[in-house]
């Protein structure tokens, strides 16, 4: 229906050719199709070294660029100064390998959140932290947590710094793996116990290794994970002094609250420092996070739960579900700028919305869901940072933390199911000072619940149409609701029908070829019937 010329990576060089040049956006340039200018590049640097920082009381304001302008307030008693630069960081006997690493890995500037965040956590306080997607939380407490394990595992020989010291936890997978190439980067040149637990850390574990030899000083896991290991007596977090609950409200929230608080509980060092980031923490969770920390210290940049002004937001109207497939085909004929990523609201439906794009000649479609297998899900998330995919379809997994620099636009093909997932789906573009898109669908039962991502549209001061604002005010039962929809399990209702056909034909002895058509899927999906191995390559090259 839609055909895209194919216009191949040159992968052996590493260099992309000029057509495709809207690559050189994930290498800190302008964002739109224009030849390479260094002028723009080092201002977008500039743009994110250096916001506006404000503190509680208004004290403080340094204004640099308007396109960033991060308000930051902070609260609590006797609140550390803020660091001006990664050189601050020699005031705390930082180990010299660690601002060399920061220099090597392009952090030259600390970005506001790091700004804070460090010298509070350095100096051993419980923090909450909430700053926009992609302002570099994952820094923020990484570098305090390298700070202070300053020994290695290697060197350490007491008996009291045995077993975990450190834990990251996080919701996914994904995040995890991407925190623990952070962790890495930070660590070169060190030898750093840094684990990424996974099924094989639980089970050399529970085979009754010594917590000496596998307990981790740096652990980074999700909760489940973490509580398989702890409730088969396999692990003893008795000294970890440093836990940090990465997107907090999600942490804490009913799916997982119980596991985090057994997770709280088995960490009995009396000198446990706790510190919790989010870009997004709605009263409730909050409160239940200022029940878990002692004394903390609140900081938060820019405007609670609302994206960046670096991200254009917009709402479009496609009336029913079945309209949503044509809408999305017609705009991918036009020209666009991929990375895309796109959102759906179950496996399912990411399934057949990835299936119907590769039937439909989009190029260079990839998928990620819960329900792929490990390694699926490895290697789509591999495909999109080579830059591989240029559509990558995708559920809320793939709504927090997860951090692909040039992601240019996000379309919220299935309407999100809070405000929250709102301000994450749309975060994973945008990051690290770059500029992004998002577009909304939705149809007339999303009506419903259109006010409250128009709100959030507008207090990050884009405009939504005039209508939308005067709707009522959603109930609380409505928000309760929100994005739970039933929507159906394929994009395209006239593809069931197909199949069904297609099943009473073969049925009635008639030709294959016709059931061939109609059941292509690409490899990998984790559902579906399997694509011959020619159209999955030609579809999808490697
Ligand atoms: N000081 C810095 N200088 C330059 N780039 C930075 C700096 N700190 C972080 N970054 C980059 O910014 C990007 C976003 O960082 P990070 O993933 O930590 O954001 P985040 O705030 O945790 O986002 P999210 O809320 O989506 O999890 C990353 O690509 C990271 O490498």
């Amino acid at each position: 229906m839609h055909s895209k010329k194919i216009i191949p990576l040159n992968s052996n060089s590493g260099e992309i050719p000029l057509e495709l040049d809207f690559f050189k956006y994930a290498q800190g340039s302008h964002g739109k199709r224009k030849l390479p200018d260094s002028t723009p590049r080092e201002e977008k640097r500039r743009k994110f070294h250096h916001g506006e920082r404000v503190e509680i009381n208004t004290i403080q304001i340094e204004e640099k660029k308007p396109a960033t302008v991060h308000r930051v307030a902070v609260k609590g008693e006797s609140i550390p100064p803020h660091m001006e630069s990664f050189a601050a960081l020699k005031t705390y006997s930082i180990p010299s390998h660690m601002l060399s690493n920061l220099a090597s890995s392009g952090y030259t500037e600390p970005t506001s959140v790091q700004s804070y965040c460090v010298p509070i956590l350095l100096e051993n306080r419980d923090l909450v932290a909430i700053s926009p997607t992609g302002t570099g939380k994952t820094l923020a407490y990484l570098i305090p947590i390298f700070s202070k394990l300053a020994v290695p595992a290697s060197s350490s020989k007491t008996k009291t710094d045995t077993g975990a010291r450190a834990m990251i936890i996080v919701p996914t997978r994904e995040l995890a793996h991407q925190i623990h190439n952070e962790c890495l980067k930070l660590a070169q040149g060190r030898k750093w116990k840094v684990v990424l637990f996974s099924k094989a850390t639980a089970n050399a574990l529970s085979q009754g290794g010594a917590q000496d030899n596998v307990g981790g000083y740096i652990i980074i896991s999700t909760p489940l994970r973490l509580i398989a290991a702890l409730q088969g007596g396999s692990l003893e977090l008795k000294n970890v002094q440093h836990l940090v609950l990465d997107e907090a409200d999600r942490m804490l929230d009913t799916e997982f609250m119980s596991q985090i608080q057994e997770i709280v509980n088995s960490c009995t060092n009396p000198n446990l420092q706790k510190a919790l980031f989010s870009a997004t923490l709605p009263s409730g969770a909050e409160k239940i996070a200022m029940e878990m920390l002692h004394n903390p210290i609140r900081v938060v940049v820019g405007l609670k739960d609302t994206p960046l002004p670096l991200i254009s937001q917009s709402l479009t109207y496609v009336a029913d579900d079945p309209s949503k497939l044509p809408s999305l085909l017609t705009y991918l004929a036009q020209p666009y700028n991929p990375p895309i990523l796109v959102f759906t609201s179950t496996q399912t439906r990411a399934t057949s919305l990835a299936e119907e794009l590769v039937l439909n000649s989009i190029s260079n479609v990839g998928c990620l869901h819960a329900g792929m297998t490990q390694k699926e899900r490895e290697d789509a998330v591999s495909r999109m940072r080579k830059g591989e995919s240029w559509i990558m379809v995708t559920t809320e997994v793939m709504a927090r933390g997860m951090d692909f620099k040039g992601v240019r636009e996000v379309i919220n093909y299935d309407f999100p199911t809070s405000v929250q997932s709102y301000v994450h789906r749309i975060g994973r573009t945008g990051r690290a000072g770059r500029e992004g898109k998002a577009i909304t669908f939705f149809t007339d039962d999303d009506a419903p619940y259109l006010k409250m991502i128009a709100n959030v549209i507008l207090q990050s001061g884009f405009s939504v149409p005039e209508w939308i604002t005067r709707l009522p005010k959603p109930s609380k039962m409505k928000r309760r609701l929100m994005g739970h929809v039933k929507r159906p399990e394929a994009v395209n209702p006239a593809r069931i029908i197909g199949r069904r056909d297609a099943i009473k034909k073969r049925c009635r002895g008639q030709p294959r070829f016709f059931l061939h058509t109609n059941t292509l899927t690409l490899q990998g999906y984790g559902h579906g019937l399997k694509a011959s191995k020619k159209q999955s390559r030609s579809h999808y090259p490697q």
